[in-house]
């Protein structure tokens, strides 16, 4: 069974797609790790995460940089959200997610662009929200536990700019399958989301 988790920045579908995984003893795979990498190494190299070409040259980054907690930070988000809108970018990472998906016995994967483009034959999809200020608060205090001088409103402006990047962009935009189930966290404990979803993924499945 292939699980699709998609969502904006900081929803929380990171927590449900790993929950999930663990529910259905499904191996899981954070694909916005992929994107970070790419953005990280980009950046390293002293490269423009806006040009396609260090983009591109960026994809070919050291499997070990995927375990760097450097990937964590904000920019790394920033970085990783500039370079995903590159079509050979996402072309050159493509391969990679839909073996992942495709391995017997299934698996949960979260992003962007599952439901819709990586695995669109996927029978369970989740759609995971949540309002902004709310999605900018769990933000902050990851991020303020991990670096020094962040502010909320930093924060907050950087994923309204991250959700306006990642929903515009002509390749694989941030959207919610037709076939996909909403789920907003706003008001949501973790515990209370994750039987939520859990509930969604079973009601999809249920006859097969
Ligand atoms: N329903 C929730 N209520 C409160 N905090 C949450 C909830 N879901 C996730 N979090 C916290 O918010 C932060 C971001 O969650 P995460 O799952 O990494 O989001 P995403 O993968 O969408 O970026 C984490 O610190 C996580 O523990
Ligand atoms: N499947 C994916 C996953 C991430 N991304 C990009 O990578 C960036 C970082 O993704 P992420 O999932 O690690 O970010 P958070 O939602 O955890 O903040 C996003 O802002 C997207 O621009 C993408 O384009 N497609």
């Amino acid at each position: 069974m292939i699980i699709a988790v998609d969502g904006p920045a900081a929803s929380g579908k990171g927590t449900i797609a790993k929950a999930l995984a663990k529910h259905y003893g499904l191996p899981h795979l954070d694909t916005g790790l992929l994107y970070r990498a790419v953005g990280v190494s980009v950046t390293r190299a002293d490269g423009d995460p806006g040009d396609a070409a260090d983009a591109l040259r960026g994809c070919a980054f050291d499997p070990a940089l995927l375990d760097d907690p450097a990937l964590k930070t904000e920019a790394a988000g920033k970085a990783a959200s500039i370079v995903s809108a590159h079509p050979q970018v996402r072309e050159a990472l493509l391969e990679r997610q839909r073996d992942f998906a495709m391995q017997d016995g299934g698996a949960v994967l979260d992003g962007r662009d599952i439901g819709t483009v990586i695995a669109p034959q996927a029978p369970a999809k989740l759609f995971v929200t949540a309002s902004s200020e709310v999605r900018a608060q769990r933000r902050f205090r990851e991020l303020d536990a991990m670096e020094q001088g962040v502010s909320f409103d930093s924060v907050l402006a950087d994923i309204l700019a991250r959700d306006e990047r990642d929903s515009g962009r002509s390749a694989a935009p941030l959207r919610q399958a037709d076939d996909a189930d909403l789920l907003d966290t706003s008001d949501l404990s973790i515990d209370a989301a994750v039987q939520r979803a859990i509930s969604l993924v079973e009601a999809r499945t249920a006859d097969r």
